[in-house]
Formats: structure tokens, C-alpha cells, sequence
């Protein structure tokens, strides 16, 4: 279980307070308004953010002492953060050996991943040489080798096409269920996950307004205000 209770950020124009619960290997949706406050949450469980106050712990233990790289979490970006002048294969072992000094068992889990994310025979490519989607797999397959329970991605297929982004979802649900992670993942077009997310959170003025199964979420007309406050990317 990650639970989070009242964590609470203060910038001179955002207050955010947080209380949220999500469930070990959960496909977790996090929607809601832009300047709501999902990317808040998402960089304060991965550590770049620190409350000032409450409780945010993983499987029983407190995540606020630990740094970043301390904690069983990996994070996908939207602009995905790959090293351009490194190759695909090296951009994912990174996630293991940030020295990118790999034993021959290395190569073969990158090889394996690389493929896992439907990328077999593009090790070679450079980041530059891929399409959007290409370079969000290399991503994800990072995020995914570093063997970290816990996978937040921060609204990763915004900029693809309505139909790669759905495809992209299945992508990430399939491996979330192959090597048992929990996912959470804000997004801004709902209808892409509502048939895969098991959770949906709705966070909009720097708080959880609302959680549940998308259809609860999606079907309650007193939060459809806020859910449609979301421009279609
Ligand atoms: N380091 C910071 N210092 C001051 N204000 C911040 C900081 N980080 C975020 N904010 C503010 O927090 C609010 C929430 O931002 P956040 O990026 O979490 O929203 P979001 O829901 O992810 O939006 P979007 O959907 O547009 O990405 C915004 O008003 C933003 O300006």
C-alpha cells in the first residue's frame, strides 16, 4: 500500500494537501484540471518535492526520509528524459547501472526489456532516430529495469496521437501486470484508461477530490466540472 495522509506543500500562490491510498499493483489514473496538481503529487512521491507536513509511506515504511534515488520509485517524464547522445540500450541500462559498466547478465535484461516494450533490434538508436512513442518505450523500459515497485508517470503520451496513446496505456497495463508494479499515471484524457485504470483519482486545487473506479468517477455528475475542465491534448 502507498499512503499518503495530509501532506501538505505551500508556494506563495498554491497550497496542495494531500491524503490518498493506493493499493500494491494497482493501475492508479490521476486526472483533473491543468494547475491542479497531479505533477505536484507525483514529484512528491518520487521525492523532488518535500511536505512540510504529514505521512507518506510504501508497504509500511516512511518514504520522507529517503532521497529520490533512495526510493523503490521510478518516474517517466512527458518529455521522457533520455540522454540524446546515448543509444536506446544505454538509456535503459541506466536504470541499472548508472555506470554504465554491464556484465553480459546486464545486456541480456536490456535486450529482454527492450523487447518487452516492443522494441527488439532498436538498441542501436539514438533518441533522435526515434519516433515520440519510440523514445516514451525506451522510457518506460528504464523505469521498468530498475526493478522499483512503484512506476509513476507524469502525463508520458500527451503528445502522440489519440490512438498510440491507447495503445501506449494497454503497453504500460500489460507490464504493470508481467512484472507486478504498481502504476500511477496522470493523464489528461480519462476515456483512455477509464476500461484499464482500476483506481481513478481526481486532483484539482492542490487536493484528492475524489477517488474511485473510472466509471465512479467518470459518471458522477457533480465532479464532471472539473473532469471536464481537461483540454484534449
Ligand atoms: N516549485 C514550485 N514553486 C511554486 N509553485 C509551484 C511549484 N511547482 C508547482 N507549482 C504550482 O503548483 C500548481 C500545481 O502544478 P502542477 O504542475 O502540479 O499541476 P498539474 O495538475 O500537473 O498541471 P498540468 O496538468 O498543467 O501539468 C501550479 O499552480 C504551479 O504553478
Amino acid at each position: 500500500m502507498l499512503a499518503i495522509e495530509n501532506c501538505r506543500l505551500t508556494w506563495p500562490d498554491f497550497t496542495a494537501d494531500y491524503t490518498l491510498q493506493v493499493k500494491e499493483g494497482t493501475f492508479c489514473a490521476v486526472v483533473g484540471p491543468s494547475g491542479g496538481g497531479k505533477t505536484t503529487l507525483l514529484h512528491m512521491i518520487a521525492g523532488f518535492e518535500t511536505p512540510e507536513s504529514g505521512t507518506l509511506a510504501f508497504r509500511g515504511r516512511s518514504l520522507l526520509p529517503l532521497s529520490p534515488a533512495e526510493r523503490p520509485v521510478a518516474i517517466v517524464f512527458q518529455d521522457h528524459n533520455l540522454f540524446p547522445h546515448l543509444a536506446a540500450a544505454e538509456n535503459v541500462a541506466l536504470g541499472i547501472r548508472p555506470s554504465l559498466r554491464l556484465s553480459s547478465g546486464d545486456r541480456a535484461r536490456v535486450t529482454d526489456m527492450l523487447e518487452a516494450v516492443g522494441l527488439k533490434g532498436f538498441e542501436n538508436r539514438r533518441p533522435g532516430e526515434m519516433s515520440g512513442g519510440q523514445r516514451q518505450r525506451v522510457a518506460l523500459a528504464r523505469a521498468l529495469i530498475s526493478g522499483r515497485p512503484l512506476i509513476l508517470l507524469d502525463e508520458p503520451f500527451s503528445s502522440l496521437d489519440p490512438h498510440l496513446r491507447r495503445s501506449m496505456v494497454a503497453l504500460v497495463d500489460k507490464l504493470r501486470r508481467e512484472k507486478r508494479v504498481t502504476v500511477i499515471m496522470s493523464i489528461h484524457t480519462p476515456e483512455d484508461v477509464r476500461d484499464l485504470a482500476e483506481q481513478m483519482v481526481l486532483v484539482a486545487g492542490g487536493g484528492v477530490v475524489a477517488t474511485g473506479s473510472p466509471s465512479a468517477i467518470l459518471h458522477d455528475p457533480s465532479l464532471a466540472a472539473a473532469i471536464a475542465a481537461e483540454p484534449e491534448s
